[in-house]
């Protein structure tokens, strides 16, 4: 029943409200007038929902054949760790009011870019309320995949040449990216001009790559990567909450115009398809009737460790740094910045330190200007911001690119913005997994290679079977002998 009122919804609704936007505009900011053309409805599910489990199923199955039928050259999903789920369909634009993905990394200019969909669809698997949103403008025949015939039909599910993530795992080479005695050489320098007199840096965060490549004879397909992007939001709609946020994006090959691996190299369309997938455990934000609420999320120890954590200063330390900056950004936008008590956030593979902030927010102020205002923070790129900046380009660990970048939606008055950690990207043949620390000036090298490997592995079982986990976590950890 589900499934036909999505596929109806849908399909009645792709045909609508097409062309009203001149198709030469250049702009890269959406206007107000084409923001208007867009057409919204809601379609209450609730109401066919006797069972809530059958129902889940069923919503989970139908989401699934969309994403596998779809042929939009992009597709999001974002969803929060306990409510929602965000699917949407289009092509990269300016900046929008309801839609947005921003990136940026290790850069105090933020690079923002946003995303407008052709569908929008919020499923909410607890209210079990779905809803679309139309965007008219030149590219809306990519909607028009959403016929009642391509959803319906069998055959729009049948792809050939899938290279499976698992093949990458069990048969494909790993490169690190540095090997541990950079990794190491990069940290004494980090941890050189914090500790010398003189200087104003605190903090600075870098980061490794664990690259899985099978030769690069072959390519990722569309439609392996869309049967890969299904697996996930069907596990996460059966399993609707979740410890991480989920924010998954897929590009098919004709995008050129942007880089999500933070390479310089634009994506070409012989690369084929791209993905990047995270399952961050941190928001920027999130904004519900006019407040703010902030995480600050800094500070990492092994679960078994995990209550030493809640005394132990350098972490502590760690996470004020980041918690003071977010509090001292929100006093320009919030006369009432309330601060909570630091707790930890028990991850399944990690404990955090958590400072949680939030306050009002003065009117007038944009999704966007709050995102410059706040990302990065020093849980993704160190304190100050400029300092950190060039002692990271300096020893050659300045990353940049959707890893630790920021994602997220606005959407009937709410906001949520998330910080890309604990990520994996999906390109021209290779698989990237990324993990990265926060440096003080007492980090061990070793620790924070054993951090980022743990990081890296929790990003590993959740995109391969766990029988296969075991046998390249070795990989993964190995020290020395990974260079
Ligand atoms: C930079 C990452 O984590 C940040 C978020 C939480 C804890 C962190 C830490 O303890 O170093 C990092 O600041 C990452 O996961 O790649």
């Amino acid at each position: 029943m589900i499934r036909n009122a999505v596929i109806n919804f849908l399909a009645e609704n792709a045909c609508a409200g097409k062309q009203t936007v001149d198709p030469d505009q250049k702009s890269d900011t959406l206007s107000e007038k084409n923001v208007n053309t867009a057409r919204s409805e809601n379609v209450s599910l609730r109401a066919l929902a006797e069972d809530k489990f059958p129902c889940l199923e069923e919503l989970a199955d139908t989401l699934e054949l969309i994403i596998r039928a779809s042929a939009c050259r992009e597709t999001v999903v974002i969803s929060g760790s306990d409510e929602s789920l965000y699917l949407a369909f289009g092509r990269c634009r300016g900046l929008h009011k309801d839609t947005m993905i921003f990136r940026s990394l290790f850069e105090p200019q933020v690079n923002s870019f946003s995303y407008t969909p052709g569908v929008l669809i919020a499923a909410d698997p607890a209210k079990l309320t779905l809803r679309a949103e139309i965007y008219a403008d030149s590219d809306a025949d990519e909607i028009r995949v959403f016929s009642r015939e391509k959803l319906t039909e069998d055959s729009s599910l049948k792809y050939g040449d899938n290279l499976e993530p698992e093949e990458f795992f069990l048969n494909g080479d790993l490169t690190q990216v540095p090997g541990y005695r950079e990794f190491a050489r990069r940290i004494g320098y980090i941890t050189g001009v914090i500790n010398s007199s003189g200087r104003t840096l605190k903090k600075a965060v870098t980061a490794r790559r664990a690259v899985f490549s099978t030769g690069g004879i072959r390519r990722f397909s569309a439609g392996a990567l869309k049967n890969f992007i299904s697996r996930l939001v069907r596990e996460r709609v059966l399993k609707v909450r979740d410890e991480s946020y989920l924010y998954l994006g897929f590009a098919d090959a004709c995008r050129q115009e942007t880089d999500m691996s933070g390479d310089g190299k634009e994506h070409s369309a012989t690369d084929g398809p791209e993905l990047f997938v995270s399952f961050t455990p941190e928001k920027l934000f999130s904004i519900r009737d006019g407040r703010i609420y902030c995480d600050a999320l800094a500070g990492s120890v092994p679960v078994e460790q995990g209550d030493a954590l809640i005394r132990d200063p350098k972490n502590l330390n760690e996470n004020r740094i980041v918690a003071d900056f977010i509090d001292d950004r929100l006093r320009t936008i919030s006369d009432d910045v309330q601060r909570m008590p630091v707790k930890l956030k028990r991850l399944s593979y990690i404990t955090h330190l958590l400072i949680e902030i939030s306050g009002n927010i003065k009117n007038n102020i944009s999704t966007e200007e709050i995102i410059r205002l706040l990302h990065p923070t020093p849980a993704t790129l160190g304190y100050p911001r400029e300092e950190a900046v060039r002692v990271l380009d300096g020893c050659g660990a300045l990353l940049t690119g959707m890893y630790a970048g920021t994602a997220g939606m606005t959407y009937g008055g709410c906001s949520t913005a998330l910080v890309m950690l604990r990520s994996a990207l999906f390109r021209n043949g290779e698989i990237t997994l990324y993990g990265g620390a926060g440096i003080m000036g007492e980090s061990d090298p070793l620790s924070e290679w054993k951090e980022t490997g743990l990081k890296m592995t929790a990003v590993l079982k959740r995109i391969i079977p766990e029988d296969d986990v075991a046998r390249v976590l070795a990989k993964i950890n190995m020290m020395k002998s990974g260079e």
